[in-house]
């Protein structure tokens, strides 16, 4: 028996049978089959829940006996193209080739070798790594927007053997290649869909025809356990040099499974996608996840708030004309949602109330990467009717904590344990606790296998009995509602006999009309240990005005005397920097320890 590592080769084609063969270690239930075919080949999503261990060539052998009848369904849409399933994976395969050639001469194992991907969202990107995980090597998305230090750093520590890169970083990419003695090759480029192939039907013959030619290619190649890795995604530094957090395929179809169910990700929905993938939320929850349930990702590479507006009015109008490629789903950080709001604000009355109009028709929008501020959370429900799902992840899990599709979505809360995941809250003692502050622990099947090559870390991040140790302190409601307060070593500040959260600061300080943006952080105190003090991004036209006025947007006095009604006097700010903005990472998120240097060297 025939037994293939990915299961990630994820594609739709309904309507798709029910398969299960009695030879078969797996069972099909209610998630998805992404599913390969040769080169003209077709990626296939048939409801099933994968057990563990289970070889994915075994499903997609009985996927293409049993599959008949379908449309080439779209899969991605990019630059006003659309792609198919079945290009995708004609492509993926056409990558299996440079691979085989490159890496290991021909044949058919690459064996776990690296493969970095330099693509922004595309199909190129897709195709990269489905064709990485085809020929059995391990897919390391590059951040590009890393300067090329750090990208050598991550190439030389993930001791990368290819790089594909698209032609737009072929300059930088094939230089940082060569210093790290990596064959570099530029992507083939992904065929897009005609109209005529989008709306046609092909024959039963010419199904048939793909299907015996997708068996004989996806035979060819080699068996890998579940176990195996599959992808190292690096950590983004928040708390320390970058990590590579290594998945394996069974963690990523655990994932994929998991988000499906939760959020009930189908073929009819359409991901608007505008999120950096060498993260988690946008490679898992914006990609892979949508992918497996047969939906339709669109890329929008770079963040602009009014291309999201736009895509969504032409998805909706207030006559109920609803576009075929109408946007449902939407993911964000916090930060995106400012951004959003403030476009909005800066909108005419009929522009503003279509666009409400639009945002209000979508499925489902969802939040995460570090805290949603209850104002912003408050505003967006205001202007949309969403009331954001915020959800907690890490690159190292993925996701663990969500509020409900259905039910109750708490404000400052990041919901209960998703499907299948444990969570147990440790005090500093490492005693388990029911009640008050502790690290949140996790285990899931969706956990990483390790840190790549650093098995003393790995070690030292897992309990006994196998919860990972976050670092991120949290408590639980009376409702069983997780709320985070953030990294134990970043934003947990100790002042006094205190220890505060600088997120809860956070979010009660962006309530002042007069802050746009804030960060709060613990400087070095030789009386307190450490005081509070808030980086204040002001408001443009509370900053124009000051400007005017020659006088500041805020003043430290009148701050805390605002916050006095809303805070312990403890956790008032002692200190106020105003900035005109925040260094943020791609996801949105001060580097903290960083900031806390640069404070200390300017008080210095
Ligand atoms: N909804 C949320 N609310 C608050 N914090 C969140 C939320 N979602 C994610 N986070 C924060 O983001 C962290 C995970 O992000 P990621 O894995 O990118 O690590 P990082 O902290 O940014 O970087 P590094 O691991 O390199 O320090 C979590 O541990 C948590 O602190």
């Amino acid at each position: 028996m025939m037994s293939f590592k990915s299961p990630n080769l994820l594609l739709h084609l309904p309507p798709s049978p029910h398969i299960i063969t009695s030879s078969s270690s797996f069972s099909l239930r209610n998630g998805s089959l992404l599913f390969f075919s040769t080169s003209a080949c077709r990626v296939f999503a048939a409801k099933t829940v994968v057990q563990p261990e289970t070889s994915s060539m075994e499903m997609i052998k009985e996927t293409i006996k049993h599959a008949s009848g379908g449309q080439d369904r779209v899969a991605l849409r990019a630059a006003k193209k659309s792609y198919s399933y079945l290009q995708l994976v004609s492509s993926a395969l056409d990558i299996t080739s440079i691979l085989r050639s490159n890496v290991i001469n021909g044949s058919t194992c690459l064996d776990g070798a690296r493969v970095g991907i330099a693509a922004k969202p595309s199909p190129e990107f897709v195709a990269g790594v489905l064709g990485t995980w085809l020929c059995g090597g391990v897919a390391v998305p590059l951040a590009l927007s890393y300067p090329e230090a750090e990208l050598l750093h991550v190439m030389n520590d993930s001791d990368i053997s290819m790089v594909l890169s698209s032609e737009e970083h072929q300059g930088i990419l094939e230089n940082v290649a060569a210093q790290c003695s990596a064959k570099f090759s530029l992507f083939p480029s992904v065929t897009s869909m005609s109209p005529v192939t989008e709306s046609h039907e092909h024959s039963q013959n010419g199904r048939a025809g793909m299907i015996s030619n997708l068996t004989s290619e996806v035979a060819k190649f080699p068996t890998k356990e579940g176990d195996d890795p599959a992808l190292i995604l690096y950590t983004s530094g928040t708390t320390g040099k970058p990590k590579g957090v290594v998945h394996t395929h069974n963690s990523i179809i655990s994932q994929v499974q998991i988000l499906t169910e939760a959020w009930e990700y189908s073929s009819k929905d359409q991901f608007l996608h505008c999120l950096p993938l060498h993260h988690v939320h946008g490679l898992f929850n914006a990609l892979l996840a949508p992918l497996y349930a047969g939906a339709v990702v669109d890329f929008m590479p770079k963040f602009s708030v009014r291309g999201i507006w736009q895509r969504w009015r032409d998805s909706y109008s207030k006559d109920g004309y609803k576009a075929d490629d109408a946007i449902t789903l939407f993911t964000g950080v916090p930060t995106m949602y400012t951004r959003l709001l403030q476009g909005y604000e800066a909108m005419d009355a009929d522009q503003r109330a279509a666009s409400a109009y639009a945002a209000s028709q979508l499925r489902l929008m969802m939040c995460g990467s570090s805290a949603l501020p209850y104002p912003v959370m408050k505003q967006w429900e205001d202007v949309t009717g969403h009331r954001l799902l915020e959800r907690y992840g890490m690159t190292e899990f993925v996701m663990a904590i969500s509020n409900p599709l259905h039910g109750k979505r708490k404000g400052g809360t990041v919901g209960k344990p998703l499907p299948r995941v444990e969570v147990k809250t440790l005090s500093d003692e490492g005693v388990e606790i029911k009640t008050g502050e502790g690290e949140l622990c996790v285990r899931s099947p969706s956990l990483f296998k390790e840190y790549w090559k650093k098995e003393t870390v790995t070690k030292e991040s897992f309990t006994d009995d196998g919860f990972f140790k976050t670092g991120d302190t949290v408590t639980v409601d009376e409702d069983g509602y997780f709320k985070i307060l953030g990294r134990t070593n970043a934003d947990i500040m100790k002042v006094g006999g205190y220890k505060l959260s600088a997120l809860e600061i956070e979010a009660v300080l962006l309530e002042h009309d007069a802050i746009l943006e804030c960060c709060v952080l613990g400087l070095p105190d030789k009386d307190y240990g450490e005081v509070v003090c808030a980086i204040i991004v002001p408001h443009e036209d509370v900053k124009k005005k000051a400007e005017q006025e020659s006088k500041p947007a805020l003043t430290l006095q009148e701050l805390r005397s605002w916050a006095l009604e809303r805070l312990a006097p403890y956790k008032l700010p002692k200190k106020l920097f105003l900035r005109d903005k925040l260094p943020r990472n791609a996801m949105g998120k001060v580097n903290k320890k960083e900031m806390k240097k640069l404070l200390e060297a300017e008080a210095a």
